[in-house]
């Protein structure tokens, strides 16, 4: 008989009917308490779980006495507690690389939008606002030759120094728990401490998963250290800035603006401060989402849980010691 598993993210129709083909699957909305509530049986046979951002956690896990596989459309996975997964068995498998190029494009993207004020300006040109020569009050700063600090050098930093140093002549610092060869050699990223990185870089660049060490890393007192005229780039996880803190600090001019796809609360609250700050570029968490990347990861999360359950692993599992 084939394991159940279930889905709670929709798939594209050619991706549902090869999990189709492999497994029994349940679609259902999310996995709240009310849903599990309400789907007992189902949650009781699961072998598997497929789908994205819902949190995973022990209270969860006592609903699934079958699960052995958990299966993320994601890179990150804070959502999940690992340690319980690895306690009980249960792989947890990911979707890294496939999205690494697409994220540093928003990267990217958020460097040039604070640095140029594009959503900002090009408002005022909606507004009607654009009535003869521009002046000063619509010029922004310079990129390319600016100094970018990485902070997170894994896959997305990497390919966020690459178009840095290639495609803007960037100079690139980068902090880290050890040197990265790569990042050296290939893009001349210079390792420094958090302190040092703060004080000289034009960009703080954030790729950072989040983690109890990660945690509000980033506080009034780092914020204090940057420079007044640096921008502060954050597409790893919110909580990895104090954002009380941050908003502080675009406030009262202590670091210049901020570029942020990610944060503390998501969806962003409607109230956020930091919705009405002219020096703040918001993104929806749209790191990874192109239609292209999207689908790429949702068939290697498909092609991980076939994996998983067959007992064919090859890459992507967080906790590979469940499986040996
Ligand atoms: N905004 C988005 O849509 C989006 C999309 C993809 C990933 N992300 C986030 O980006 C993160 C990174 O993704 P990745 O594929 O580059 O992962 P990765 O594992 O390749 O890179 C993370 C890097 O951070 C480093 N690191 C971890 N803790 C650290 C610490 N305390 N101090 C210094 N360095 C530390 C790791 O050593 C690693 O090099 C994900 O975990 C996720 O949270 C966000
Ligand atoms: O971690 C990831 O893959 C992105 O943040 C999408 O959730």
């Amino acid at each position: 008989m084939k394991p159940s598993v279930i889905l709670y993210k929709k798939l594209p129709d050619d991706l549902l009917a090869r999990l189709e083909s492999h497994f029994v699957v349940t679609q259902l909305n999310d996995l709240s308490p009310q849903t599990v509530q309400q789907n007992a049986q189902v949650f009781a046979d699961a072998q598997g779980i497929l789908g994205s951002s819902e949190t995973v956690d022990k209270a969860f896990l006592e609903h699934t006495p079958k699960l052995r596989v958990a299966s993320t459309v994601s890179v990150g996975y804070d959502n999940f507690d690992v340690d319980a997964l690895t306690s009980r068995g249960i792989a947890l498998m990911h979707t890294p690389t496939v999205l690494t190029e697409t994220v540093a494009d928003t990267m990217m993207t958020l460097v040039l939008a604070t640095a140029r004020r594009a959503v900002e300006v090009a408002e005022r040109v909606k507004a009607g606002e654009w009535q003869g020569s521009i002046g000063p009050d619509w010029f922004g700063i310079d990129v390319h030759h600016k100094t970018l600090g990485i902070l997170g050098m894994g896959r997305i930093g990497l390919a966020l120094a690459q178009r840095a140093h290639f495609g803007f002549n960037m100079p690139i610092l980068y902090n880290a728990r050890r040197h990265h060869q790569e990042a050296e050699d290939r893009f001349n990223a210079r390792y420094c401490d958090l302190d040092t990185l703060l004080a000289e870089s034009d960009f703080v660049c954030i790729s950072l998963p989040l983690t109890d060490e990660t945690y509000h890393l980033i506080g009034a007192e780092q914020l204090a250290k940057m420079k007044s005229s640096a921008i502060l780039i954050n597409a790893g996880r919110g909580p990895v800035v104090d954002e009380k803190a941050l908003i502080q600090a675009l406030m009262d001019g202590t670091i210049h603006a901020a570029g942020l796809d990610v944060f503390e609360q998501e969806p962003l609250p409607v109230d956020s401060p930091l919705l009405s700050l002219p020096n703040v570029v918001a993104l929806p968490h749209i790191g990874s989402a192109t239609h292209e990347t999207r689908y790429n990861m949702a068939a290697c999360a498909v092609d991980n849980l076939i994996a998983a359950l067959s007992g064919n692993v090859k890459e992507n599992c967080v906790n590979p010691q469940v499986l040996k």
